[in-house]
């Protein structure tokens, strides 16, 4: 990732209006790259986000044997391996920034017969892996890791690997798709319990490529079992919207006097749109309007209109439905009235950065009231006045964050005075297109 030192200044030109699209889903995007990869023949894929999280697992899967390019027409199309197929790395695979390319890749890597060494940037390179870790050694994988669980780390993968059962100690969608990813190449049946439901886009799209998987429910409890050795046909797939990137958009409109916009083909898997029913409890005017199916996936396009919100109690069992949006729904409720009170978050804290501490320090530049708690944060709002800090302009680190670096740049328009980000260049890893967005909607200067 290349870093850019110049502070980028957000501050409000007019309310936003019109229409936009944001990228296609970063999940989604990852998992259709590499079960192309994993299938034997030609894949086309419409929709792909382009940035550099999605990049690193393009470079990786290139770097085990798959062919992936793009056409004529901006698709992308993968050439698979198949199941079993992967080659040995020349080099380390550099995940940079992305959590999600390393452990679902590790996963997969976990039942092939190559060795791969992991890198990543300074804020992955912080992040838990001994999560993967763990269940990936219990399948015969074999581990070479730095202090803490952390890369630097080399995966030695084990042919045949053991099938396992599982039970989720942390709810992750990206633990529980390194397992099944793994599975995949493993002979007989792995199974995966979840006892609290997060984002099931491994499952979707691993039904569709053809793989041999069941999901039973057993209360709130799911069971996944996946029966290797999978043999997956290519295919012709499109990504919808990413409602994490339209979360920013959406709430800026919510917060900015005069706003109006519709956010189209935006995905409403509903194991992503906590942060959309929480708005909405709040008082937020959201419509979901042109609800329609695309690639396997809801998607709608979305209307938001600024609103009065009001403070609530945010239940924990609904975080992993909106895990990643706690950092802009945090400046949602720096402008509502009352009390916000959220729990139950502490997996924000290994996020890029820690997403409780950063956004509770930059919060507080704005003069927000604010209590600090391991678990979660509880915010007393403005009641809908302009937040302001001690400065005329608060600056804030980004900590190689992309949601915080977004989060700020729409507290930036929520502000009396704007914001100045230290450094932009994360937004890249998720949201390229986020500045020209925001101008494009009348939001920002180009
Ligand atoms: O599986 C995925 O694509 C993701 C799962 C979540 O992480 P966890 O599995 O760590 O909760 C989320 O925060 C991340 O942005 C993407
Ligand atoms: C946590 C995130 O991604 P990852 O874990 O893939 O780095 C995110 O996009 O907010």
């Amino acid at each position: 990732m290349s870093h850019n030192p110049i502070p980028r200044p957000f501050s409000l030109r007019g309310p936003l209006r019109g229409h936009a699209r944001v990228p296609g889903d970063k999940s989604i995007s990852h998992r259709a790259l590499i079960l192309a990869a994993m299938a034997v023949g030609d894949s086309r894929i419409e929709g792909l986000l382009e940035s550099e999280d999605v990049i690193a697992t393009v470079a990786a899967l290139w770097s085990m044997g798959a062919q992936v390019g793009q056409d004529s027409n901006g698709n992308w199309a993968v050439s698979g391996v198949g199941v079993g197929g992967l080659l040995q790395p020349e080099t380390a695979l550099d995940m940079g920034n992305s959590g999600t390319s390393a452990r679902l890749l590790m996963g997969l890597v976990a039942s092939h017969a190559i060795t791969a060494t992991f890198i990543g940037d300074p804020s992955l390179s912080r992040r838990p892996m001994n999560r993967v870790i763990e269940p990936l050694s219990k399948m015969g994988a074999e581990f070479s890791v730095t202090p803490g669980g952390r890369l630097p780390l080399m995966v030695h993968g084990r042919v045949p690997a053991v099938p396992i059962e599982y039970r989720l100690p942390v709810p992750s969608a990206q633990v529980k798709s390194a397992v099944l990813l793994a599975a995949l190449n493993t002979p007989g049946v792995t199974r995966v319990i979840e006892p609290e439901r997060t984002r099931d886009h491994s499952e979707r799209m691993l039904k569709a490529f053809g793989a041999d998987i069941a999901i039973e429910e057993a209360g709130s409890e799911r069971i996944i079992s996946v029966t290797g050795e999978a043999e997956l046909r290519p295919q012709n797939l499109s990504i919808p919207g990413d409602p994490s990137s339209a979360a920013f958009p959406i709430v800026a409109a919510l917060l900015v006097p005069g706003s109006d916009i519709l956010v189209q083909h935006v995905g409403i898997n509903e194991t992503r749109t906590g942060l959309f029913e929480v708005l909405k409890e709040m008082g937020a005017d959201i419509v979901f309007e042109n609800e329609r199916e695309v690639g396997g996936e809801p998607v709608a396009d979305i209307r938001a209109r600024h609103s009065v919100l009001k403070g609530v109690d945010v239940p924990p069992e609904i975080a992993p439905r909106m895990i990643d949006e706690f950092p802009i729904l945090f400046v949602a409720a720096a402008l509502a009235e009352g009390e916000t009170k959220t729990s139950g978050l502490g997996e924000l804290r290994v996020k890029e950065s820690d997403r409780l501490a950063t956004m509770a320090s930059g919060l507080k530049q704005f003069g927000v009231q604010l209590d600090e708690r391991e678990d979660g944060l509880t915010i007393t709002g403005s009641g809908g006045e302009k937040i302001k800090g001690e400065s005329a302009m608060p600056e804030i680190r980004t900590s190689l964050d992309h949601r915080i670096a977004m989060s700020f740049a729409v507290a930036g328009l929520a502000s009396e005075g704007g914001v100045l980000i230290d450094d932009i260049s994360p937004i890249a890893t998720s949201f390229p297109s986020f500045p020209p967005m925001l101008a494009d909607l009348g939001a920002i200067a180009p």
